[in-house]
């Protein structure tokens, strides 16, 4: 069992380094299993517990890894894949697994896919990958539990996504990678992660265009060959470091965001968090009090889910009324009750949260329900009077790499710690 303890009251000052993108690296390594030969170099790797229960997975089907932790590299040698199952003792501990497929299925002319996991949020439904599969000419059995996708060489075809799901676009741009003949995916997802994806995959070799408009063709190719990239930068955990500067009443200097915080951004100055860019590195400070805000989670450009259980938290300690609607999943909102566990005064009524601050918060002993939640808890506890135990802090270690250590750097009160229950 990991747990965090924090003790709050600290104002977070100092250089934070920002991670590199869970959800770019995830997708990287699947494609990565696309090359038969050579080796691929993979840079600014998080080194998180969903990284390592990816290169697990990608060990269980056969490919050779090494990680080199403090050079936050990875070097993958695909070209032993020789098992298409990915067994469920590990793929169900991740949603990353579900990335897997398409390499898989061009390398072996199968996938048996034993689970997926991921972040309990409600339905997580995959239909939209199954039926693109079917497009392209797979056959899908779905049982029970296991998936078993089989295809002896896949033809381009038209695709559409009822939403703009982000491993799907992922997942049907790889399959589409090396199908005969061209792949239009329309309604495909505009996140900056899948667009390094994309960058990776056309060093590779693949024909991809339309990437960032929504309507993606790929034309497809016979090979694809072992690169270098290196993964952008992680927006979430760069998020999460601007609103500990403002909870706290801090003043942080991001490296390594490269890009702009976009929406999370002007979210935050609505509420009275000054950003300043110098060249590559964002400053972020908060002195006065913060303002209440309405936010509307969707896809890029829109709120990210998975910021929007931090910014209850920042929304909590605002001096007012701030409306959340989620949009994305339906079982979003498990951080409410530990919130109030806290003190907040947050009413959940289905996909809507009215957060009335600023109570004070108090520490206690709380839950991570998910990855999102349980860093949204950290940051309750660096604003909260006493001690706040955070348990099932695995999740928090699923997407934050060396949390603990990054932000005692800054001056945060908090470890983590292992223990036997
Ligand atoms: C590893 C990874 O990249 N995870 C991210 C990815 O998850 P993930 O790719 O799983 O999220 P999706 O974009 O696919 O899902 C969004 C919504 O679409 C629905 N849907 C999706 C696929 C499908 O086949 N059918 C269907 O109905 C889902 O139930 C959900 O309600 O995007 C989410 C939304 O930005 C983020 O919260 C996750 O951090
Ligand atoms: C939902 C998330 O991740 P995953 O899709 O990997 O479960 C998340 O990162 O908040």
């Amino acid at each position: 069992m990991v747990r965090y303890r924090v003790r709050g009251g600290n104002a977070l000052r100092g250089t934070a380094f920002i991670q590199g993108a869970k959800n770019a690296v995830l997708p990287m390594i699947g494609a990565a299993l696309l090359a038969a030969t050579g080796r691929t170099v993979l840079r600014n790797v998080p080194i998180i517990e969903d990284v390592r229960r990816a290169v697990e997975l990608a060990e269980a089907v056969g490919a050779y890894i090494e990680l080199h932790e403090s050079e936050r590299t990875l070097v993958i040698d695909a070209s032993r894949v020789s098992s298409p199952v990915l067994p469920a003792e590990i793929a169900r501990r991740f949603r990353g697994s579900v990335l897997f497929t398409p390499a898989l299925l061009h390398r072996l002319g199968e996938a048996i896919v034993e689970g997926v996991g991921g972040c309990n949020l409600g339905s997580r439904n995959l239909d939209f990958h199954y039926l693109g599969y079917k497009r392209l000419g797979a056959i899908v059995d779905e049982g029970e539990t296991v998936i078993h996708v089989k295809a002896s060489g896949l033809t381009g075809a038209t695709l559409y996504l009822d939403t703009p799901s982000h491993t799907g676009t992922e997942n049907l741009i790889m399959a589409a990678c090396l199908a005969k003949g061209t792949t239009v995916i329309e309604n495909a997802a505009l996140e900056p992660e899948v667009l390094d994806v994309i960058d990776m995959l056309t060093k590779m070799g693949a024909r991809i265009s339309g990437g960032g408009t929504g309507f993606i063709t790929v034309e497809g190719v016979e090979e694809l060959h072992a690169v270098e990239h290196t993964v952008m930068p992680d927006r979430l955990d760069a998020g999460v470091f601007a609103m500990a500067a403002a909870i706290t009443g801090g003043e942080l200097s991001l490296v390594g965001t490269g890009l702009d915080l976009g929406v999370v951004r002007y979210k935050l100055e609505q509420m009275g968090v000054e950003f300043a860019r110098q060249g590559a590195v964002q400053h972020v400070r908060c002195e006065g009090p913060l303002r209440p805000i309405n936010i509307i989670t969707d896809t890029y450009p829109g709120f990210a889910t998975d910021l929007q259980s931090p910014m209850m938290t920042v929304a909590a300690l605002a001096e007012g009324t701030s409306y959340i609607h989620e949009r994305i999943f339906d079982g979003r909102f498990a951080l409410a009750g530990e919130l109030n566990k806290m003190g907040a005064n947050v009413e959940v009524d289905g996909s809507r949260a009215v957060v009335r601050g600023r109570t004070p918060l108090t520490g206690a002993r709380v839950t991570a329900h998910d990855l999102r939640s349980g860093i949204a808890l950290v940051l309750a506890g660096l604003a909260a009077e006493g001690e706040t135990v955070i348990d099932s802090g695995y999740l928090i270690d699923r997407g934050h790499a060396h949390l603990a250590g990054r932000m005692r750097a800054l001056g945060a009160d908090i470890t983590r710690e292992i223990s036997e229950r």
